[in-house]
């Protein structure tokens, strides 16, 4: 049940160049619109410093990070709900992920063409969002009509309160707004929960620029920037090209020296991977034994049972208590036993919620 999170975009605009350096799987990348047919899956392992670190001092046999997957999705055109340039098809592709990285077209080079004929991030994202917005205005119309009818057909409170939110997500997107405007109860969510709307979807946007503009962006990324502060999302800037070019470096030295020469500390789809990664809402827990040390993701919030059964549901059915130690408290004393006799170990039982860099020792029994 790995989640996904889906590359978005125009045509031609580098989400398959992004995809290339995102993940290992390789994705055909080439300057013309509607390179990508079929959506390219590809898996990615999570940067974690602290995994190095626990590896460091554990010396474990093996070594396990946390990992993702990454879709990239066939460029969208205008009209592409209607069924212009690959059309339904694509929002299907859509559909099945849990979140989406919208990417604009932030550079200039006038060799690579452009759908539109100009660089232009606005239009862009619009064009997009008009899209996804109608074809969820159709999704939440034909279901209308549905939940209308149960809804007047005697008690059917749960009906009732379906045809509330829908209207609710009419308004907004006749409005030209995404749906993920609408704050729903706990209540709301739950009868709204198989809907799957394209626009609901937690979504972060990538400046995909030029080499000159990696580290402080440029006159595209502000207007970005500036077009989307009331959305409340992250806009990340990467230069997908000459990222692209790193990763087909074979030595880290060499890496390195690319990197520091374009201003940067680490490669910027690095710090894509992590803002994907929180904005699935997950987050990690460690085990550290000398076998193996190991990341795992569990949805943020989760208890203690249930990011045990993330390993096992042997370890969820059968849950008797959890030894937790803070990261902190392992990376300064450094080990499992040092921890224990400075009284930094604790034990926790179901009702403890995990908290992000845990290092847990799950006790069950079955
Ligand atoms: N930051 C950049 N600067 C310059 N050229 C770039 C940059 N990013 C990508 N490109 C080039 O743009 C072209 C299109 O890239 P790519 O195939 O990744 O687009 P795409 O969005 O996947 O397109 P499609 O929707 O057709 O699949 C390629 O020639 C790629 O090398
Ligand atoms: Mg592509």
């Amino acid at each position: 049940m790995a989640l996904q999170c889906g590359i978005v975009g125009l045509p031609n605009v580098g989400k398959s160049t992004l995809f290339n350096c995102l993940s290992n799987a390789k994705a055909q990348s080439a300057n013309f619109p509607f390179c990508t047919i079929e959506p390219n899956v590809g898996v990615i392992t999570i940067p974690d410093d602290r995994l190095i670190r626990l590896t460091e001092l554990v010396q474990p046999q093996k070594v396990q990070p946390s990992v993702m997957e990454i879709v990239d999705i066939a460029g969208l055109v205008k009209g592409a709900s209607k069924g212009e340039g690959l059309g339904n098809k694509f929002l299907t592709n859509i559909r099945e992920t849990n979140a989406i990285i919208h990417v604009l077209r932030c550079f200039e080079d006038g060799n690579i063409v452009h759908v539109d004929g100009s660089v232009d991030p606005i239009r862009d994202k619009e064009t997009i969002d008009m899209e996804l917005q109608l074809k969820d205005l159709e999704t939440v119309e034909t279901r209308l009509q549905k939940a209308a009818k149960l809804a007047k057909v005697g008690k059917n409170p749960e009906a009732k309160k379906l045809v509330e939110v829908l209207e609710r997500y009419q308004e907004v997107l006749m409005q030209g707004k995404s749906a993920r405007v609408v704050e729903l109860s706990e209540a709301e969510e739950l009868v709204t929960k198989d809907l799957h709307l394209l626009t609901t979807k937690p979504v972060l946007y990538v400046c995909n620029v030029d080499e000159a503009s990696v580290t402080n962006g440029n006159v595209h990324v502000e207007a970005v920037k500036e077009a989307v502060k009331d959305e409340n999302a992250e806009v990340l800037i990467v230069g997908a090209g000459i990222e692209a070019d790193i990763a087909e470096l074979e030595s880290y030295e060499e890496k390195q020296m690319f990197l520091e020469d374009l201003g940067l500390e680490e490669p910027g789809v690095n710090k894509l991977i992590k803002a994907a990664f929180s904005l699935l809402e997950l987050e990690t827990y460690f085990t550290a034994g000398v076998k193996e040390v190991r990341s795992w993701t569990y949805p943020k919030g989760a208890k203690a049972p249930q990011a045990a059964g993330v390993i096992h549901t042997d370890f969820e059915k059968g849950f008797i208590r959890a030894e937790v130690i803070k990261y902190e408290d392992f990376s300064n004393l450094g080990s499992e036993n040092a921890c224990k006799e400075a009284g930094k170990m604790n034990v926790e039982g179901k009702e403890y919620v995990v908290q992000d860099g845990d290092i847990m020792h799950f006790r069950f029994n079955v």
